[in-house]
């Protein structure tokens, strides 16, 4: 059986990923208690006592907004952080699989961004998780930086749960319709990282190594996402609650975020005969469950 250490262990991916490892991985939880990402001496002693044979790395600063007041607090996680868990498997000879975000580009082009297509991030969360890129790519040889967007899952604090707790008491909302990207399922994107993992631990091919990028298919804009949120809770004779479709200029927000930041998952799907559903059936599953 295969033995996966992830970092993150109260997180919507890591929840997600102890929820598909069924009898074929092993998932050793990594939490905060037993290091902070910032703590480089306790990150390799982690690991190393972990023994596992791939490492995926969920733990991150998400507070998007949060993070342009608290900028070196998301770098030293995001970044440094990022940088001590990439040191530490390159140590102890496991692959490492690295989560990063859409929100490393602009969103200036008018195409699913590619991996090669020049980063350029607009916000301190972008600025830290793009540095944690460059910092995993430089200390570990052996690895996988995965851009996933727009986790959504019956687990953590994401924006499907935040709709249906709007929807207990809301006839309207305003959503913003402007912001196009690529909603994911935590648990397709979990199911996705087993097999990456699983594949990239018996190939080393430098094919298999890099930059690659991970949602689910369909795009969507903010408010597309909440209306069929709302669609899934009328189904099931909750209130049916209209979305009124806002621009980002009309909900100003700390954080800049890019108003195009699909995703290209080609490359994905070339290297690892790899591509994950549309997102659409699994909405419909995740708002079953959370509204069972
Ligand atoms: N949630 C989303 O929509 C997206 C997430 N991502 C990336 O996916 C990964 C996983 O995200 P989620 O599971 O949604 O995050 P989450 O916020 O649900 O979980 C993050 C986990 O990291 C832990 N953590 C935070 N600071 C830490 C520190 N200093 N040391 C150790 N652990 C720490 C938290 O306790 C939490 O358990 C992250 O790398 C995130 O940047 C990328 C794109 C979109």
């Amino acid at each position: 059986m295969m033995r996966i250490a992830v970092t993150g262990s109260m997180g919507q991916v890591a929840t997600s990923l102890i929820e598909q490892a069924g009898r074929a991985f092993e998932i050793v939880l990594l939490g905060r208690r037993v290091f902070l990402l910032e703590d480089r001496k306790a990150v390799l002693s982690g690991l190393r006592a972990a023994k596992p044979d791939v490492v995926i790395n969920a733990a991150a600063y998400t507070a998007v907004d949060q993070a342009e007041a608290e900028e070196s607090l998301a770098v030293a996680i995001n970044g440094e952080g990022a940088g001590n868990v990439a040191e530490a498997a390159a140590t102890i000879g496991a692959p490492l699989l690295h989560l990063s975000t859409d929100y490393v580009f602009d969103g200036a082009l008018d195409r699913p961004y590619r991996e090669d297509d020049p980063p350029g991030p607009d916000s301190a969360y972008g600025r830290s998780k793009l540095l944690g890129e460059r910092l995993v790519a430089e200390r570990c040889e052996n690895s996988v930086i995965l851009r996933t967007a727009w986790l959504f899952s019956p687990y953590g604090t994401n924006f499907v749960r935040a709709m249906l707790a709007l929807n207990e008491t809301r006839d309207e909302v305003p959503v913003v319709a402007d912001q196009r990207g690529n909603p994911t399922s935590a648990l397709d994107l979990a199911a996705g990282l087993l097999a990456v993992a699983a594949r990239a631990r018996e190939d080393a091919s430098p094919t298999l190594r890099g930059v690659f990028h991970m949602t689910n298919a369909g795009k969507a804009s903010w408010a597309d996402l909440a209306e069929a949120i709302f669609s899934e809770a009328a189904k099931r004779g909750r209130r049916a609650t209209r979305v009124r479709r806002i621009t980002t200029a009309d909900y100003p927000t700390a954080a800049r975020r890019p108003a195009n930041s699909r995703l290209d998952c080609g490359k994905l799907r070339r290297a690892y005969g790899l591509a994950l559903p549309d997102w659409r059936p699994s909405l419909a599953a995740c708002c079953a469950r959370l509204l069972a």
